[in-house]
């Protein structure tokens, strides 16, 4: 476990790393039965350059990839969003094995991993840097990851990745278009969070896809052949970087479907 104590797939924690006095904690867990349908939510708009992707990097957390975000050519717009909000990056989470991986979790259920694009509120913020700090700052689509078919669109990433297996290592990566990552079903669930790890503040619409892309195993394999560790220190591999679920306190998960 990077964040807070280790969670598996029976025993749910609260992580130590809840902020003090944190209200909207992420992740959570998505009770379908609990979550409210909200007819005024809209269709998410998402457009995105292929040519304004930069490169890959292994933080030492994750790997993401990076995007230019100094002009408004990659967006998303509509869904529970007031304004538009350019992607910035994305990057995953996943398991050691298939039973677990995903952030959050749907009626208790994990998926071996999630994929998160993190976009931040250009319009009202200056730079990224504040809009981290802000309510409204963030917003960060959830796709889960389960077991099934070959993602084709995938591959191009997981065939870069061993070029970034030691932390701290990057790599151009200069045409992708993340949207062939998100499926094409508009249902989506959205709740008030947080990042889910440091700084983790609360500054996140997470916009949660109701419908998971399918990858295969070769490719979940090539994420947990990556390593948290620098080339040279001895190795430990890239697996359950994943942080425990947090409480939902005083929060309605809303559906934009029935
Ligand atoms: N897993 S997630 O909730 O999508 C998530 C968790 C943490 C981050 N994150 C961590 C540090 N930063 C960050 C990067 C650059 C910066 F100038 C300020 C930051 F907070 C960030 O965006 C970004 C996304
Ligand atoms: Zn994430």
């Amino acid at each position: 476990q990077v964040w807070g104590s280790a969670a598996g797939p029976n025993c749910i924690v609260l992580s130590p790393l809840t902020i003090p006095g944190g209200t909207r904690q992420s992740p959570i867990n998505i009770q379908w039965r609990d979550s409210v349908y909200d007819p005024f939510l809209k269709p998410l708009k998402i457009s995105y350059d292929p040519t304004t992707c930069l490169h890959i990097w292994n933080n030492g957390y994750s790997f993401l990839v990076e995007f230019d975000d100094s002009a408004d050519r990659s967006i998303i717009v509509g869904g529970p969003l007031e304004n538009q909000y350019r992607l910035k990056q994305f990057h995953f989470h996943w398991g050691a094995i298939n039973e677990w991986g995903s952030e959050h979790t749907v009626d208790s259920k994990f998926y071996p991993a999630e994929l998160h694009l993190v976009h931040w509120n250009a319009v009202v913020y200056p730079t990224f840097e504040e809009a981290v700090m802000e309510g409204n700052g963030l917003a960060v689509i959830g796709v889960f990851l389960k077991l099934g078919a070959h993602h084709e669109g995938l591959q191009t990433l997981v065939d870069a990745l061993p070029a970034v297996k030691h932390k701290d290592t990057v790599i151009e990566f200069d045409v992708f278009d993340p949207s062939c990552l998100i499926p094409s079903c508009p249902d989506y669930w959205t709740y008030a969070g947080s990042l889910t790890t440091p700084p983790l503040t609360e500054s996140v619409t997470w916009i949660i896809k109701k419908k998971p892309i399918e990858v295969d195993e070769n490719q979940l394999e090539a994420f947990r052949m990556l390593l948290f560790t620098s080339d040279g220190e001895e190795e430990k591999r890239m697996v359950d970087n994943f942080r425990p679920l947090q409480p939902l306190m005083n929060r309605t998960v809303r559906s934009s479907f029935q």
